[in-house]
């Protein structure tokens, strides 16, 4: 996986994006590359800028400053061209209520000249036995399953996904994220936005953290904010000691007592402790 933008073309490229709201600065000098092909996470606690930055990037709210290309070109001035190569997951599905799951993947798939096979598109969100069942009829997180198919039945090159699983049952979350593993094997650039630090460690090749309006940090999620050297925690019975040297330690341990070293744990920080460490005052 690729720490680095290196991976192709940069397929977003932000330098120097501000945007305020009267007085509050939403997104504040936010620079960033996504090559194509990278599967790029944002995170950042309620408020920070991740929606503003991906309207912005989707064409759909003007900034006050800074260079925005997606795609090539500028997203406040580009067209219906550059909008059929882009899938955005919104909340469509709601406003067809009376549309079959079929009618309404079909309809959308009309508005694309290349588009995915509707029928595999409603598979692939595992939505097969619902085919021919009313919108209206579907449970919150099929409704959500049917907006990701919306945004992807027009087979485009880069998605944008805010909090795409919020309201999954665990099956449906771990099947979206195969869905989403496939659609990058395709060669999708995916910009995810999530509050689901698993979701991110499972998906994104990098996260980039927000907070405050400000790009926080960008690396691989193994090795944010320096999370590979941090030192490990060896924990055993009623002892806790960080070392370096976990391996050594537990066999100094092992040695110590004749059968099981009691209550051992050896902990490396995980994403959320850095996360946390990153957003710091802004949590
Ligand atoms: N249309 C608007 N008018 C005024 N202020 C806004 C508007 N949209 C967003 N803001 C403010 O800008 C800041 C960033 O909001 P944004 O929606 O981008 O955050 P977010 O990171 O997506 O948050 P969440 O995780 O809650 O979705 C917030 O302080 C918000 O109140």
């Amino acid at each position: 996986m690729a720490a680095t933008s290196t991976a192709g073309p940069a397929q977003i490229r932000v330098r120097g994006l501000t945007k305020r709201y009267g007085d509050h600065i939403a997104v504040d000098d936010l620079s960033l590359e996504i090559p194509a092909g990278e599967v790029f996470a944002l995170l950042g606690p309620n408020g920070a800028g991740k929606t503003t930055t991906t309207e912005i990037l989707e064409g759909y709210r003007d900034r006050d400053a800074g260079e925005v290309s997606v795609l090539g070109q500028d997203p406040q001035r580009a067209g219906r061209a550059w909008r059929a190569r882009i899938g955005i997951v919104l909340q469509t599905s709601n406003d067809y209520a009376e549309l079959s799951v079929t009618e309404l993947v079909g309809h959308f798939a009309r508005y694309y000249p290349r588009p995915r096979d509707p029928d595999e598109v409603i598979e692939a969100v595992g939505l097969q036995d619902k085919r021919r069942a009313r919108v209206r009829a579907l449970s919150g997180g099929q409704r959500r399953r049917l907006d990701v198919a919306l945004g992807i039945v027009g087979a485009p090159e880069l998605l944008f996904l805010d909090e795409p699983t919020t309201g999954f049952d665990p099956q449906a979350r771990r099947s979206f994220w195969e869905l989403i593993r496939r659609l990058r094997t395709e060669g999708t650039t995916i910009l995810l936005t999530t509050h689901y630090l698993d979701e991110a460690e499972q998906l994104a090749d990098r996260v980039g953290v927000i907070a405050g309006g400000r790009l926080m940090a960008v690396d691989s999620p193994a090795q944010l904010g320096g999370r590979q050297s941090r030192r490990a925690q060896v924990i055993w019975r009623d002892s806790r000691e960080a070392t370096d040297t976990p391996t050594r330690l537990v066999g100094e341990l092992a040695g110590r007592y004749p059968g099981e070293i009691p209550d051992l744990q050896v902990l490396r920080p995980t994403l959320e402790d850095i996360y946390l460490d990153l957003i710091g005052e802004h949590s």
